[in-house]
């Protein structure tokens, strides 16, 4: 039985020019929950993004989440696993202290996260290494959050979480626990995800190209889409299936 985890942006949606411009697709709410239907509840999204956003975009669905690359994560039953009012107070400091870059050129973005930062360079990328050194500077305050570079973004993320952690955290839980994980992921972010899935048994697949430590690979968004239902198709399959060995005692 399988427990399925997958990324948000660039795997369940196309990535767009900001944040929120993504399009989500009509009918990717009801793709979720008939996968929350084939896999009995054992589905998550593990993002960068805040809980909230998901919830936005996945409207009216509820699901389990970890947020801010795991600084954030609401379980299964709904209930919300705690975030330390330092790192909260830490990442907006690191927010604030980015301002005075952002003012410079209107094409950054500053999204300033409950326990996280990222700095988006996607409409500025002749602004990269600026954005770099700007981050360095803004954690030399806050050695408890460390940078992860993601698509045309700068993260900062607290020490301690991530994707990976997170994963293994729902693996501890019901519906996830006992079940084999698959994580589906497009980021360096991802990738402490992938090794997870792994090494609890289960597979890392990569969107896209480039170095990873996930075992196998997709080619895009729609592909995700496929495999969700083919996964799901599976899963039925072997809950309907006919036992091969029946009891001849009785
Ligand atoms: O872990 P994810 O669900 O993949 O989230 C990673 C980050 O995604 C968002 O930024 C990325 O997508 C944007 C919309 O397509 C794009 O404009 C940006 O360049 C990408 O980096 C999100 O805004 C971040 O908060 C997430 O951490």
């Amino acid at each position: 039985m399988l427990a399925v985890f997958t990324d948000f942006d660039g795997t369940l949606v196309e990535i767009a020019e900001t944040p929120d411009a993504i399009d989500v697709p009509s009918g990717l709410t009801e793709r979720i929950d008939r996968a929350l239907h084939d896999f009995d509840h054992a589905f998550a999204v593990l993002t960068g993004r805040e809980i909230a956003d998901i919830d936005r975009y996945l409207s009216p669905l509820q699901l389990p989440v970890a947020g801010a690359h795991g600084a954030q994560r609401r379980r299964a039953d709904g209930t919300l696993e705690e975030v330390d009012q330092a790192i909260i107070e830490g990442a907006d400091a690191i927010a604030q202290s980015l301002q005075a870059l952002a003012m410079t050129n209107p094409d950054l973005l500053i999204e300033a996260k409950d326990g996280a930062v990222a700095m988006h360079f996607r409409q500025a990328p002749e602004m990269e290494e600026a954005v770099h050194l700007a981050m360095q500077e803004a954690l030399l305050d806050h050695p408890q959050f460390t940078l992860v570079p993601g698509k045309m973004v700068l993260e900062a993320r607290p020490v301690g979480f991530d994707k990976g952690a997170a994963l293994r955290a729902f693996m501890q839980e019901e519906p996830f626990a006992g079940r084999t994980p698959i994580f589906i992921g497009d980021d360096r972010t991802d990738e402490d995800a992938f090794r997870a899935a792994q090494e609890l048994g289960g597979v890392g697949i990569k969107l896209g190209s480039g170095e990873t430590a996930a075992r196998m690979r997709i080619a895009n968004v729609a592909s995700v889409y496929a495999l969700l239902e083919g996964l799901g198709g599976l899963a039925h399959r072997h809950q309907d299936a006919a036992p091969i060995v029946t009891d001849t005692a009785h």
